[in-house]
C-alpha cells in the first residue's frame, strides 16, 4: 500500500451536504457559505496518550477522535457538516486496521450526515490521527466560555466520571460494558445542543478534561464565580460500586465524558430540561453563577458541608515530570 493507494481507498464515494462543492480530489476542499456561521475545531489523538492498541481497537480510536471534535461544535451550538483527517501512520499498523479507524469515524459521521472532504496522509513514528471539524451555527446562537452571568444556573448533561472508569474496566478486566462503552464510543451532545436553539444565551464547554477544569474555563472567560454542590454532581452507581475509593476524582477531573457543562439564567433552564428530554438525555443542575470580586473568576466547591476553592485539574499536556 502506497500513499495514494491508501487515499483511493477511504476516498468517500458520495456527499451528502448540498454545500458541498468539492471534496477529496484536488489541493483542497471547497463549499459554499450560506446565511449561517463557520465553526471549526480540530483535535489530535496520539498512540499511548490518547488511547493505547491495548485497550481500544482500531473502530473505535477513529469513532471517538471524530467524537471528541463533534463534542467541541456541540459546545460551540453548532450543527455538524464536514471533516478532515490528517493521519501520520508507523510501519507497525496494517491496511486493515487503518480501514477500521475510518469506518469508525464514518459510523459517527452517519448519524449527522456529515461528509469527509480531505485531509493528509504521512509516514511516521507512531500513530496520530487529527481530525478537523466544521459545521454550522444560526447568527447570535454560537454558546461562548464568556457568556455565564451572576444568577445563573450551572448545568451538566449526562453522567461524569464514567469515560475513566470505563478505562479501568479495561485496563482491570472488570467487566462492565456500559461503562466500558462511555469509554469507546462516547456521544457528543450535539443533538441537545441543537434543541436549546430558542434560548438567547448559554454558556457552554465540553468535558473533555473533567468539570474541574472546564467550570474554572467558564469561569475565568466569563468573569464570574461558580459554586458547585458535589452532593449534586450526577454520576451512575456502577462506577461508585465498582470504583468507591477513586470514583469521587473521577467525578470532578475523569475526563474525556465528553458532556456539556453551561450556564443559563434561571428562567431557561426550564428550556435546557424540556431540550434535554427531548434528547433523550438527563441534565442536572450542580450550582450557580455569582458575580466575582475583581472578575477574576474562582469555582467554590461544596462537599459534606466544607466549601473550597476547586482548582483545574485533569489531564494537562506538556506538564513537568511528564513526557
Ligand atoms: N497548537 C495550537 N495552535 C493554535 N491554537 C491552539 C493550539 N492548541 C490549542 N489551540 C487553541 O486553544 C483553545 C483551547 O484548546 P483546547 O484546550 O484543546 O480546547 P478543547 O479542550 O475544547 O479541545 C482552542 O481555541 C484551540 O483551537
Ligand atoms: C492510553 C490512555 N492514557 C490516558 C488516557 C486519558 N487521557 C488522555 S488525554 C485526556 C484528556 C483529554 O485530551 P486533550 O488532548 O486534553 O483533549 P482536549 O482538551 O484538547 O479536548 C485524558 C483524560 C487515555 N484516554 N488513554
Ligand atoms: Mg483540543
Ligand atoms: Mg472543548
Ligand atoms: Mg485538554
Amino acid at each position: 500500500m502506497d500513499e495514494f493507494s491508501f487515499i483511493d481507498s477511504i476516498k468517500p464515494s458520495n456527499y451528502r451536504q448540498s454545500s458541498l462543492i468539492k471534496g477529496v480530489d484536488d489541493d483542497a476542499a471547497v463549499f459554499r457559505q450560506n446565511t449561517q456561521e463557520v465553526v471549526t475545531a480540530v483535535d489530535t489523538m496520539v498512540d499511548g496518550v490518547h488511547f493505547s492498541r491495548e485497550t481500544m481497537a482500531p473502530f473505535y480510536v477513529g469513532y471517538r477522535a471524530l467524537a471528541a471534535n463533534l463534542s467541541d461544535l456541540a459546545a460551540m451550538g453548532a450543527v455538524p457538516a464536514f471533516y478532515l483527517v490528517s493521519i501520520v501512520i508507523s510501519s507497525d499498523w496494517e491496511e486493515h486496521d487503518l480501514r477500521e479507524i475510518y469506518r469508525g469515524m464514518s459510523s459517527l459521521a452517519d448519524d449527522y450526515q456529515m461528509d469527509m472532504i480531505g485531509g493528509d496522509t504521512v509516514s511516521g513514528k507512531e500513530l496520530v490521527l487529527s481530525i478537523t471539524v466544521i459545521g454550522y451555527v444560526d447568527r447570535n446562537r454560537a454558546r461562548y466560555r464568556t457568556e455565564a452571568r451572576s444568577g445563573d444556573v450551572l448545568f451538566v448533561t449526562g453522567t461524569l466520571g464514567d469515560s475513566r472508569a470505563g478505562f479501568e474496566c479495561i485496563v482491570t478486566n472488570v467487566d462492565n460494558e456500559y461503562l466500558i462503552n462511555r469509554h469507546r464510543l462516547p456521544t457528543p451532545r450535539v443533538i441537545f445542543s441543537k434543541n436549546l436553539n430558542s434560548i438567547d444565551r448559554v454558556a457552554l464547554n465540553d468535558v473533555s478534561d473533567g468539570i474541574a477544569s472546564e467550570s474554572n474555563e467558564i469561569a475565568e472567560a466569563s468573569g464570574v464565580d461558580i459554586h458547585i454542590a458535589f452532593s449534586d454532581l450526577p454520576y451512575c452507581m456502577p462506577m461508585a460500586d465498582l470504583f468507591p475509593d477513586q470514583y469521587e476524582d473521577w467525578i470532578l477531573s475523569g475526563g474525556e465524558d465528553f458532556e456539556l457543562l453551561g450556564a443559563v439564567s434561571e428562567s431557561e433552564w426550564g428550556t435546557v430540561q424540556k431540550a434535554a428530554e427531548r434528547s433523550g438525555i438527563a441534565v442536572t443542575k450542580i450550582g450557580l453563577v455569582t458575580e466575582s470580586k475583581e472578575k477574576t473568576g474562582r469555582v467554590y466547591l461544596s462537599k459534606k458541608g466544607q466549601t473550597s476553592l476547586l482548582k483545574k485539574s485533569g489531564y494537562t499536556h506538556l506538564q513537568e515530570g511528564r513526557d
